[in-house]
């Protein structure tokens, strides 16, 4: 396994930061290698962010080495989308199909986990958000069909997308992770827009499904300070508690919103108005 880190930076760093230097903060690019499980670990909450994309053999998760304990998931949950090709995941032996855009929610205990493709000419691809957990909550696979989906914005505003939640608590137990897809279909352009802060919780924005031409510009920073970052897909962007996250794309997109902190209140957010961003 391939594990990078990200010790997280504080607001007022980002006034001197060069444009490489803010995506080395902020950004995870690579995640996704063929027949491959690469990992970042992030100082924001303990969050690790992962991808695998597993073709002749599947990718394993068992060992603790990087995260101190003798078993990976001994004081860990996570939360696993499948991006790609239908694969599966088998928890200590027990194997669930996961299609594409299925999630799987792994509780904390779990021994060995691995992540396979179907068909390894059309792999799955599995992104991967790991938290420290508290308690134990059973696994399971969470299929499209049974996330709680939800609509935002207006057409007309160029901000309607639909939000689909796989781990949250009107779905399903887990911790403190809370997991979700949203996606901003064709002719949309912005995610997250108006925007808010979280400071009890920092997220994870996984892009995804971008056309290869295609970029979203995503914003973060405080509100009267913003900056911006070029992502494209499989790009993963890591937001502090203390900033905004929002973006607007050249094309259709997607991405994967994960979080942890304090609570699983989706609804717990400042609202920000855009007319005071700057
Ligand atoms: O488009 C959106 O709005 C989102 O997807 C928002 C994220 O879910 C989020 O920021 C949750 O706090
Ligand atoms: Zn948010």
């Amino acid at each position: 396994m391939d594990m990078q880190i990200r010790y997280g930076a504080g607001p007022g760093e980002i006034d001197h930061m060069t444009t490489d230097r803010l995506r080395a903060e902020f950004m995870v690019e690579g995640l996704f290698a063929p027949g491959e499980l690469r990992m970042a670990y992030t100082h924001l909450d303990r969050m690790i962010v992962g991808g695998a994309v597993p073709e002749d053999a599947p990718c394993e998760i068992a060992g603790g080495g990087e995260v101190g304990t003798p078993g990976f998931f001994d004081a860990r949950e996570a939360g696993i989308a499948n991006l790609g090709g239908a694969g599966w995941a088998e928890i200590d032996g027990t194997r669930h199909a996961l299609a594409g855009r299925d999630c799987l929610y792994v509780g904390r205990g779990t021994g060995t986990l691995r992540l396979g493709s179907d068909d390894p000419a059309a792999p799955a691809r599995f992104y991967l958000n790991s938290v420290p957990a508290g308690a134990d909550h059973p696994s399971r696979a969470i299929p499209r069909a049974e996330a709680k989906m939800v609509e935002f914005g207006d057409c007309d505003r160029g901000n309607f997308r639909q939000l689909r939640m796989y781990i949250h608590p009107e779905v399903g137990p887990s911790c403190l992770l809370l997991m979700g897809i949203t996606d901003v279909p064709q002719g949309q352009v912005w995610n997250t827009q108006p925007p808010h802060l979280h400071e009890r919780r920092m997220e994870a924005y996984g892009y995804f499904d971008l056309a290869p031409e295609d970029r979203v510009f995503h914003f973060m920073g405080r509100p009267d300070n913003t900056r911006h970052l070029v992502v494209q897909d499989g790009d993963i962007v890591l937001s502090p508690a203390w900033s905004i996250h929002m973006g607007a794309g050249t094309g259709p997109y997607c991405f994967v919103w994960g979080m942890t902190g304090e609570n699983q209140a989706y609804e717990d957010v400042t609202p920000v108005p855009v007319s005071s961003l700057r």
